[in-house]
């Protein structure tokens, strides 16, 4: 909460002008709230004297009236200035997660990618839940009070002041102690909507599998378990706001019946006059009333809170990630010093990798499935940090590098190509291509990215993940995309594996021949042709670097890299 009102406070979030507004709009709805109940107790002074003037009748009538109806519609007229707040601090909120988000889920590898959107989609209500529930609420309710107690201090005998005083914090320390048990059970809500829009979000984008598999059916069992977890979740929420409703309205109950006994009977022996019992009892219910609703408030404004929390520790961007990044020698030598990383307790990935890999060279690393080849290749580009050891280029530690930086010296395309659902000229020309349409049409002709004579069509929308495209149309379009981009050092995870020989071998070439004929080519690979292409080739097996060297090399001195390739594997 603190972070929030300091950030709405703040110029750079641009929503300064709506605060003011709608804190003026506020002020003037407080003090019509107040001067509302003292009209009508004048106007009841005025018909109990048997010689009250029409004029003042008028006045006091138009002025109940007027008090009335104007604080409804300032109250109105500030939800726009509260919407515009909100839509601020939604931009702010959403952009800067986004920022910490995509970095921190491109190096975690986790389910936190599918916990994002749903969180960020919703922000806005939680927002509009915080600022408007407690903040517009709670506030003027406190202030309402203090202005009401104030009026009826001066107009009343003390002791009723006492006595509302009483009745409004024994239902705030009511509500303190109901919020303290409510936090879990919103927390837990929170986490069991996220889980629901994680799982709707999953299925959704995987609805082609669910339909071909017929697995509808265990889809919504799966989605009604999430829903029922979430419900749940939220029933002990409602339990426990239940059970502090009880607690709040019964000290507000024993406060009012105290409050209107003694009054009633001031009036009865003529100390109070009837229009200060109405002035008295009418600020009672207006600011016990609105206090019923804050319970409903407080649920919602419970798992509102929550939302925003998860959203803030995305939202304070790493200060690291915007240093400047640090001067990188000419060089681009990429040096492996004892590298080990493991994806958790039993769960190994690489281990004591040393390895060097010289500018411009073309490296393929070759392995059997499951060796740990995607790992290492995520950790020479940066994109997994090692659990010991570094590694550098040019001598300077590739984990200095910033996030925004990195792409400048080394591009990593995953086995998975992911592809926007957008058209094809924009997925070719994405960032860092700077080719020319006219290049990549030239590439993707020649290798025969349609049957010749079939033109290509840049407008056509790829659908999710470019499902429209074949798997081998998918990597020439990525290859395609690389060949306009001039980086030294450039690693692909089997970005050529549907590719057919001639086309694969050309686009080698290619690649390689970009910044200055000086980028150095690191491949994965399951195909011989091209680690007997390899200036060299490192061999993982068991997560360990088991041979590093031409393939002849290899094939020489190395038995299970021999074995790799031969269908009849012997030691030699
Ligand atoms: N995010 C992850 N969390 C836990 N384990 C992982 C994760 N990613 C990979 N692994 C495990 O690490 C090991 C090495 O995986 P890796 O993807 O590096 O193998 P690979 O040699 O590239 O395999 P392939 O040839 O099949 O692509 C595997 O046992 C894999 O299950």
């Amino acid at each position: 909460m603190a972070q929030l009102t300091q950030l709405m406070l703040s110029a750079r979030l641009g929503a300064r002008r709506s605060l003011v507004e709608a804190f003026a709009l506020e002020v003037l709805v407080i003090v019509m709230g107040v001067a509302g109940p003292y009209a009508l107790k004048l106007l009841i002074d005025t018909l109990a004297r048997p010689s009250g003037s029409l004029l003042y009748l008028f006045v006091t009538v138009m002025l109940f009236v007027g008090c009335w109806a104007g604080a409804s519609i300032l109250e109105t007229a500030r939800l726009s200035c509260t919407a515009k707040m909100v839509d601020a601090l939604a931009r702010h909120f959403i952009l800067h997660a986004l920022a910490a988000a995509l970095p921190e889920i491109t190096a975690a590898r986790d389910s936190r990618s599918g916990r994002v959107p749903g969180m960020l989609e919703r922000l806005p209500y939680s927002l509009t839940l915080v600022v408007e529930g407690l903040i517009w609420r709670l506030g003027p309710v406190i202030l309402q009070a203090l202005a009401s107690l104030a009026v009826i201090a001066g107009l009343i005998r003390p002791r009723y002041v006492l006595i509302l005083a009483l009745t409004l914090l024994g239902f705030l320390a009511a509500t303190w102690l109901g919020a303290r048990r409510h936090r879990i059970h919103a927390d837990a809500t929170n986490v069991a909507a996220s889980h629901v829009s994680r799982t709707i979000g999953d299925v959704v984008r995987n609805a082609r599998r669910v339909v071909l598999n017929g697995a509808l059916e265990r889809e919504l069992l799966q989605t009604g378990a999430a829903l029922g977890a979430k419900r749940h979740a939220a029933a002990g929420m409602y339990r426990s706001l239940t059970l502090m409703a009880a607690l709040q309205f019964c000290v507000v109950g024993l406060g009012l019946m105290a409050l209107l006994l003694l009054a009633g009977l001031d009036v009865g022996k003529g100390r109070m006059s009837a229009g200060d019992f109405v002035l008295l009892q009418t600020y009672a219910f207006r600011l016990t009333v609105p206090l019923s609703s804050l319970g409903y408030i407080l649920a919602q404004a419970g798992v509102a809170v929550a939302n925003i929390r998860d959203v803030l520790t995305f939202a304070t961007v790493d200060e690291e990630d915007r240093a400047a990044p640090p001067s990188l020698a000419a060089s681009s030598d990429l040096v492996s010093e004892n590298v080990s990383f493991c994806y958790g307790p039993g769960m190994p990935g690489v281990a004591k990798i040393s390895l060097h890999v010289p500018a411009g060279s073309f490296v393929a690393i070759v392995g059997p499935n499951g060796s740990g080849k995607s790992t290492l290749a995520q950790l020479l580009a940066g994109v997994l940090e090692p659990s010991s050891g570094r590694i550098t280029m040019g001598g300077t530690d590739i984990a200095t590098i910033p996030w925004a930086d990195r792409h400048r010296h080394i591009l990593y395309t995953p086995q998975f190509i992911g592809l926007f659902n957008r058209s094809l000229r924009e997925n070719i020309l994405y960032p860092p291509a700077n080719q020319s349409i006219g290049d990549a049409e030239e590439l993707l002709h020649l290798w025969r990215f349609h049957e010749p004579g079939r033109p290509i069509d840049f407008e056509m929308e790829l659908g999710e993940q470019g499902e429209r495209l074949s798997g081998g149309q998918v990597q020439k379009l990525e290859l395609a995309r690389l060949a306009g981009v001039d980086v030294p050092v450039l690693i692909l995870d089997e970005s050529t594996s549907a590719l057919d020989p001639r086309s694969e071998a050309n686009a080698i070439t290619i690649l390689r021949r970009r910044a200055g004929g000086a980028t150095t080519l690191i491949m994965i690979t399951h195909r011989l042709a091209t680690a007997q292409d390899a200036d060299r080739v490192l061999f993982i097996e068991g997560g360990r670097l088991a041979g590093c060297g031409t393939h002849k090399d290899l094939m020489r001195r190395c038995a299970s890299y021999r074995a790799l390739w031969l269908t009849a594997p012997k030691c030699g």
